[in-house]
């Protein structure tokens, strides 16, 4: 490949963040300017010397017989891995500092810094990275065309998220933040994820206009509708005043209740479109991809497609219940949300029942449990969503740990499973392996996944209750039976065992980074796994 553009863009880039640096007006922003300076000159380094990271003599240089351009994928499936590990390993340390307050460290380690580090890494890094990459093989494959804009927009894609979630996290541990739930980081790094963003649906948008095949395979319907309405979401949440174009603080055109209405109508809609369509989109490829069965009903398909898209964006206000938003717009967010079960579980029965005639697969083939588990939680969360916006549940459950657990049984079960499948169906397609390194292996991240999403959940249920009840508990003279900081002591046996069960999930994924390392070097595991050729039938390598 011919390095000489990127290589000019990223010295000019370093050389403006040395000038930023230089020029800055407050010591924050010269530090990330720093930060983006190492950043960029080092990839630059690496670029002209064209380091292959590559151990020598192990990987068969891959072949492109496919006419894709997959090497992006590669890279997003190992990127994947890489975030989640490190986005589940700082949700193991915020859920340690919640039980043990003394693991906050100086300013940069704190709870408040560390929080955002880990939700940005765990939803943009892995799932952004998981839905990027497999955005990308599906649309190829289901449009039998290679990625529009050249192998050149769909690497300044891929890096160009790279460097947004790097300045993201780095901006956090600064203490840079715009205090926007899901959308923390400053103006600048906003406007750089709005170019990447809009390169990114030119290079999926072009290749579905480039289709050699006449139908729009419905997981494009789904990545689309989560990539346009994003971009939407992102730049209206954003609009903001910087105090200075050399500083890192801004103030948003919005204020007082048109403001929490914008920031949920973003947060409500990043969890429908980021967390959800784009991970239907992944249902519904690699599902009846695994399973070999066609999706169960392509008509449902298209019906809970048009529903959910256009219900989700009323449903903001279910965040914003007994506040100073008028009454009938709580009631409206809370009345779409009920609606909203209905598409959600025509998702999930569309993706369970796709399984119709491979239910054996279950038994046999751990990827496949890995997807029904996700499809599983995804249904379960979307049932208790609906619940919880009912404004008299809502009085309970909200500011509770009920919440918490509500979020996680859709992040670890739906988001985190789903991309574990999809990743496991990718590895040995992309770098041509028989299969997987170990399919134990798999199994073993299940289970370890599964109760660990079972501790993490079941945890916050009754810690969520009980501290909602601890809230509203008076005695008979009128008087509250609990202070503050007694529901906050009550807390800490479930603040440990939450942080057992985000264990056990990180060790399962800490096996899968193992596993997919393995495949990717070439080696296969003899072992017996139920349904696949007992190893000593297979054929020597
Ligand atoms: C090892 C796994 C994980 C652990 C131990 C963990 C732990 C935590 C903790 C302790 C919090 C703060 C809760 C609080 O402030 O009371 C949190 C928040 C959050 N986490 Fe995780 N997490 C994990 C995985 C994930 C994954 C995979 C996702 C998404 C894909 C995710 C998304 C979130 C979100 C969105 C919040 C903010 C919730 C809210 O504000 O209501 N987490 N997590
Ligand atoms: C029909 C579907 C769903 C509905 C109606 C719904 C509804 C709700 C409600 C009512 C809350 C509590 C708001 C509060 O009291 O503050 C909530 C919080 C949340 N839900 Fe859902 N939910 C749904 C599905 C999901 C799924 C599938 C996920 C994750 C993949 C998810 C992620 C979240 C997150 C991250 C929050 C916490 C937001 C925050 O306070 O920071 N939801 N949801
Ligand atoms: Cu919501």
């Amino acid at each position: 490949m011919n390095n000489t553009i990127p290589v000019v863009a990223l010295t000019l880039g370093a050389f403006v963040a040395l000038l930023g640096a230089g020029f800055a007006n407050d010591s924050l922003f010269a530090a990330h300017m720093w930060v983006l300076f190492f950043t960029l000159t080092a990839f630059t380094i690496i670029l002209l010397r064209r380091v292959n990271f590559a151990p020598a003599g192990k990987v068969t240089k891959p072949v492109d017989r496919s006419g894709y351009f997959d090497e992006v994928v590669k890279y997003g499936a190992i990127a994947t891995t890489f975030w989640g590990v490190v986005g589940f390993l700082v949700g193991v340390v915020v859920a340690l500092q919640l039980a043990f307050p003394d693991l906050n460290f100086g300013p940069w380690f704190n709870f408040g810094r560390m929080r955002p580090l880990h939700t940005s890494a765990v939803i943009f890094a892995f799932g952004g990275n998981a839905l990027l990459c497999t955005s990308f093989y599906v649309v190829q494959r289901t449009s039998r065309a290679r990625l529009f804009g050249g192998d050149g927009l769909g690497w300044f894609v891929f890096w160009g998220y790279q460097l947004f979630i790097v300045m993201a996290a780095t901006g956090y541990l600064l203490g840079i933040t715009q205090g926007r739930e899901y959308a923390e980081p400053e103006w600048y790094v906003d406007l750089w994820l709005t170019v990447v963003w809009v390169a990114y649906l030119i290079a999926f948008l072009g290749t579905i206009l480039m289709r050699k095949e006449p139908h729009i395979y419905v997981a494009n319907w789904f990545y689309l509708a989560f990539i346009v309405t994003i971009a939407l979401l992102h730049v209206v949440n954003n609009l903001a005043i910087p105090v200075s174009f050399l500083g890192v603080k801004s103030y948003s055109v919005f204020s007082g209740v048109q403001d929490a209405l914008t920031q949920w109508w973003y947060g409500h809609n990043a969890v429908g479109f980021f967390l959800t369509a784009g991970f239907l989109g992944m249902m519904y490829y690699f599902v009846p991809k695994q399973a070999g069965r066609p999706v169960y009903s392509y008509r449902l398909s298209i019906i809970h497609f048009w529903a959910l898209i256009f219900m989700y964006i009323w449903a903001g206000p279910h965040h914003l219940h007994y506040t100073a938003l008028p009454d009938w717009a709580q009631t409206l967010g809370m009345v779409f949300s009920i609606m909203l079960w209905m598409p959600s579980w025509g998702g999930m029965i569309n993706g369970l029942m796709t399984l119709s005639g491979a239910w054996d697969k279950i038994r046999t083939d751990p990827i496949i449990r890995m997807m029904v588990i996700a499809i599983a939680f995804y249904g379960m969360s979307t049932f208790e969503g609906p619940m919880m916006s009912i404004k008299a549940v809502n009085s309970l459950s909200h500011y509770t740990e009920w919440t918490i657990g509500h979020v996680h049984s859709g992040a670890l079960g739906w988001v985190g499973m789903i991309s574990f499948g999809a990743v496991y169906f990718l590895v040995p397609k992309l770098w041509n392996r028989n299969r997987l390194y170990s399919l134990a292996m798999v199994n073993w991240h299940f289970w370890l996944a599964t109760l660990g999403i079972v501790v993490y959940a079941a945890v916050m249920w009754v810690a969520g209750v009980q501290q909602g009840l601890m809230w509203r508990e008076y005695d008979n003279q009128g008087f509250l039976v609990y202070s503050f900081a007694e529901t906050v002591a009550a807390m800490f046996p479930y603040y440990v065992l939450r942080a057992v069960g985000g264990l056990m999930y990180l060790a399962g994924s800490l096996i899968m980074a193992f596993n997919i390392t393995m495949t990717i070097l070439g080696y296969e595991r003899r072992e017996n796994v139920p349904g696949a050729i007992p190893a000593a039938l297979q054929p020597a390598e």
